[in-house]
């Protein structure tokens, strides 16, 4: 079976979701979001729906809808629950599967896990999105040394906007391979969509 692509990033709203919509266009695969919390009616997976174009990717159903967009510890506890890790399964499918996660790697899902367990339990290989503000180079080498350490695979690292400094900083002292830059696309829609992805090596 082909190893689930797990996009992560460095932070929450760093542009996980827009990467995830590029990259599933791209390869034509299939989405997943696991764990949505808040944002029901214009979840993340709504919203890759809205930006791919292709008709073969099949959208995998959450497994917890939590109803408050906070830490999905604290968003599943207020909406009286406790995430099960082991409830979340990669579905099966035939194809890639993109897997996005929710804000960064040490996000906690409840007492226990964090986003980076799920990650290793799921078997998934990462994309590491960064984004380029003052002190994004400090949260994406504590990102990249965090996955070093649980020797987590990374499949590369896709920078949301560019900074030249940045970026060869950040690969030179990591090795990760640069998938590319996704520039600020003004029209996020499907077209702008599926252009990006043609700059990317994946
Ligand atoms: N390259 C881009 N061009 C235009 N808008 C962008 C770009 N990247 C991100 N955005 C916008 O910034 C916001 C945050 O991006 P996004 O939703 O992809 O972040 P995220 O990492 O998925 O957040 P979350 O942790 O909530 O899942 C969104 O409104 C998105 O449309
Ligand atoms: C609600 C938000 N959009 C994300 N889905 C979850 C972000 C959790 C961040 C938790 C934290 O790092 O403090
Ligand atoms: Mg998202």
């Amino acid at each position: 079976m082909l190893k689930p692509i797990f996009i992560t990033g460095i932070g929450t709203g760093v542009g996980k979701t827009v990467t995830s919509a590029i990259v599933t266009e791209h390869l034509k695969a299939d989405y997943w979001k696991p764990i949505q919390s808040g944002d029901l009616e214009n979840s993340d997976t709504i919203t890759v729906k809205q930006l791919v174009s292709n008709d073969k990717t099949y959208f995998h159903p959450e497994v917890y809808k939590l109803t408050q967009p906070l830490s999905p510890h604290l968003s599943a506890r207020l909406d009286g629950i406790e995430i099960d890790i082991n409830t979340i399964k990669v579905p099966e499918t035939q194809n890639t599967l993109v897997i996005e996660g929710a804000g960064g790697l040490m996000v906690p899902l409840n007492q226990q896990f964090l986003i980076v367990d799920l990650i290793a339990q799921l078997k998934a290989e990462v994309i590491l999105v960064s984004q380029h503000y003052l002190g994004s180079i400090n949260h994406t080498l504590l990102s990249y040394e965090l996955l070093k350490s649980r020797n987590i695979p990374v499949k590369g690292i896709l920078f949301n906007g560019h900074n030249p400094d940045s970026e060869a900083y950040i690969t030179q002292y990591t090795k990760l391979k640069h998938l590319g830059t996704i520039p600020v696309l003004n029209n996020l829609d499907k077209n702008s969509v599926k252009e990006a992805g043609k700059h990317l090596t994946l």
